[in-house]
């Protein structure tokens, strides 16, 4: 699983991408603010190196191929011994590869390796002078790094003053952890700086800064021990023979923190196979991590075999990086989604531009909380660092605040809770609906009451509420049984309201069966769907009866939807069974059943599907196999209607409702007030009405 490599045409692409990813480096190591991801950046940087490899003549001095941070950063310190780069395998296959390089280099098989986790921060030599940290230095261009010794004292794991008074170079890696990433980004925010937009970025922004207002915590891990012009002679003859895995346990013993404390520890391996199982248990755990990690490093653990193989100017030899698939990448947050859980917990989710990491496509991830977007500055339309390790749900990380344009828009956060539309308690750092584990309860039955499905009157969303509170009703069907004495005993409930609220029930149970259908809020299915289904089936009975191939054919249902459709009525059998046991309707006015399949295949099956159709519409009515859109205001004898109603009655009369104006539209019944759709169905040449001809037309179904 290599990366692929960016695609180099000629000279000209080729100066340009070399200038990308020199660019991009000298941000990276300098502040963490490049435009590119790590996968973006690996690609472009391999495309050099292909294009150069066809041209060796033309190869740019700046080329960041061959070199230490891809020769974009410089510093002033000399290293005692350079600070290298690491070479990469991606397989099994590569690693076992590069174990036979290195025994043909040592002159005999490596029969012990050291096997750590590849922290993903920056590396850093720490000078220690009789136990006292003296000097900090980041690795620079490997020859010379930066003196950045004013962060002493800053960074854990790093003691200012060791548990014995040597005099050691030690060398590590500085990174944030998730936590000391997440508290960064608040305390800089707060501050009115920007947040990084990745814990790399952070420990590198942070490591560099100088002479801010607040300090960032940052941890150490070390990863090599060396001597210094000053250490004493039987020391430094030590630090020359001891196996990486002695050091390892020296530095731990002087009081720098290693791998030694985490789910990860260094450990040593005996084979090639020995070392891709620990390999392969450090990725499992990759996800887990409270740091980011973004390979295993291997080492030749003894001294001896280590200086058999000697370095490059870019790499060691006897060390190698097992790179694991990027987890991060930038892509563009899109939309910001509001979701209430089963405790009513209302949690944002981010919609993003797709984006592939690790062989998933990712369109969602979680935010966490409202809090949680304040603190991070997170904007529409911002590009974003997305994380996704294993099978973690995927998180927003931050957003890439250097690459904004200044377009994006402030996240709006709900008033009212988003599905059941009650307040939302902000007390704590998880907003939540204010109706609790009850909300999805509310909002189905508040739903279910509403004016387009059964229009029970006097049945608001207060009036759920108190409903659902006093435990009187756990679903649809026990509204149908509420006693008078259970509505008198409700707070602000008279006489008169609760005979005008059991009157309307009452009512409610007659409604035709498309909106007790819609009542039911199966998934997907509408107002207008609804509507469809009641008519072709007619009867609940054979809506039950119906499997997906049947529901197929109702107008506007498709392969996707139908099983789930059919699934869903099959789920709410039971709940359908009370509601008929109760007497609501189940049937609808004015259609009649379709007639019983004959089994057919092929052409055939067309047919006898067009047949059914027909058969659907010619009972039909006033309307029949006319599509009507109602426009402007109604007045006469539909004036009090709504919309829906009207819609209700076009199909109750045979015809289809739609809302917009096509070459297909057969009537537009246009009132006061219609604008670009009467003038729509005038260019088109299409029938007009008015609604008091409407109304002539449809006297049999008006009420
Ligand atoms: N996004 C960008 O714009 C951009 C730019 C430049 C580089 N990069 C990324 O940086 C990487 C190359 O950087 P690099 O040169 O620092 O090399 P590297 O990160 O691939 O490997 C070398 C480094 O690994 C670190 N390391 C972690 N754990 C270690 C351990 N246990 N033992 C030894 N070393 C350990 C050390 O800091 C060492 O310097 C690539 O992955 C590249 O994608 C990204
Ligand atoms: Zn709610």
């Amino acid at each position: 699983m290599t990366t692929p490599a960016a695609v180099i045409m000629d000279a000209a692409a080729y100066a340009q991408a070399v200038e990308d990813a020199v660019t991009a480096s000298a941000a990276y190591y300098a502040d963490g603010t490049s435009a590119l991801d790590d996968e973006a950046y690996d690609r472009l940087v391999r495309g050099i190196a292909a294009w150069e490899a066809d041209h060796p003549e033309q190869v740019l001095p700046g080329s960041p191929t061959g070199k230490v941070a891809g020769g974009a950063v410089e510093g002033d310190v000399p290293h005692t011994v350079a600070m290298l780069s690491l070479d990469n395998v991606f397989s099994p296959e590569e690693f076992t590869a590069w174990t036979a390089s290195l025994a043909r280099r040592a002159g005999h098989e490596v029969e012990r390796f050291s096997v750590e986790p590849k922290l993903d921060g920056l590396a850093v030599a720490a000078r220690y002078t009789k136990g006292r940290l003296e000097r900090l230095i980041t690795r620079g261009d490997g020859t010379a790094g930066e003196d950045v010794s004013h962060a002493i004292g800053t960074i854990e794991g790093l003691p200012v003053e060791l548990a014995e008074p040597v005099t050691v170079e030690v060398r590590g890696e500085v990174l944030m952890t998730t936590a000391q990433f997440e508290h960064a980004n608040e305390v800089r925010t707060a501050h009115g700086g920007q947040p990084f937009a990745n814990p790399r970025g952070a420990s590198a922004g942070s490591l560099r800064a100088r002479e801010r207002a607040y300090t960032v915590a940052m941890t150490f891990f070390g990863y090599g021990l060396l001597p210094l012009p000053g250490t004493d002679t039987a020391l430094a003859t030590r630090l020359a023979d001891e196996a990486h895995s002695e050091l390892m346990a020296r530095a731990a013993a002087y009081g720098i923190n290693t791998t030694a404390t985490t789910a990860v520890p260094g450990s040593t391996a005996g084979t090639v196979t020995e070392v891709l199982d620990r390999v392969r248990e450090i990725a499992a755990l990759r996800a887990e991590l409270p740091f980011g990690i973004d390979g295993i490093v291997i080492k030749a653990d003894l001294a001896a075999d280590q200086r058999a193989a000697g370095s490059g100017s870019r790499a060691p030899r006897w060390a190698i990086a097992y790179k694991l698939p990027a987890v991060e990448k930038i892509t563009r947050l899109l939309e910001v989604e509001w979701n209430v859980g089963r405790t009513g917990i209302i949690a944002p989710r981010a919609v993003l531009e797709p984006v592939e990491i690790d062989g998933a496509t990712i369109t969602y991830a979680t935010l966490h909380n409202p809090a949680d977007i304040t603190r991070r500055d997170l904007r529409l339309g911002d590009r974003v660092m997305v994380h996704r390790a294993g099978d973690v749900i995927p998180r927003v990380e931050a957003p890439v605040a250097h690459l904004r344009t200044g377009e994006e828009q402030p996240i709006v956060f709900p008033a009212v809770c988003p599905r059941c539309g009650a307040g939302i308690d902000t007390g704590e750092q998880r907003w939540r609906c204010e109706n609790g584990r009850n909300c999805h309860l509310v909002a189905a039955l508040s739903y279910a009451a509403g004016r387009d499905q059964l229009d029970i009157e006097g049945l608001g969303h207060t009036r759920v509420v108190q409903l659902v509170d006093a435990g009187l009703v756990t679903d649809l069907a026990d509204l149908f049984s509420l006693t008078r004495e259970q509505l008198l005993g409700l707070e602000r409930m008279g006489e008169t309201s609760t005979d005008n609220l059991l009157a309307a029930l009452e009512t409610a149970k007659g409604r035709p069966l498309a909106r007790v259908l819609c009542a039911l809020g199966i998934r997907g299915t509408g107002r207008s769907m609804s509507r469809r289904i009641a008519r072709h089936f007619a009867t609940m009975d054979h809506i039950r009866a119906a499997d997906a191939e049947a529901m197929r054919r109702v107008e506007g249902i498709g392969t996707e939807k139908a099983p789930s459709i059919v699934a869903e009525l099959a789920e709410l059998a039971p709940l359908i069974d009370r509601l008929v046991a109760a007497g609501v309707n189940m049937t609808e006015p004015g259609a009649t059943p379709p007639a019983p399949e004959e089994p057919a295949t092929g052409e055939q099956a067309e047919d006898t599907r067009g047949g059914a159709e027909a058969a659907e519409e010619s009972p039909g009515g006033p309307l029949a196999g006319m599509t009507v859109v109602v426009t402007g205001a109604m007045t006469g004898r539909l004036e009090k209607l709504s919309r829906n109603r009207m819609n209700e009655l076009v199909e109750q009369a045979g015809g289809r409702s739609s809302s917009s104006v096509s070459r297909k539209t057969t009537l537009v019944v246009a009132g006061e007030g219609a604008g670009s759709k009467r003038a729509k169905a005038e260019s088109l040449g299409i029938r007009l009405a008015t609604p008091e001809e409407f109304a002539a037309l449809l006297a049999d179904h008006l009420d």
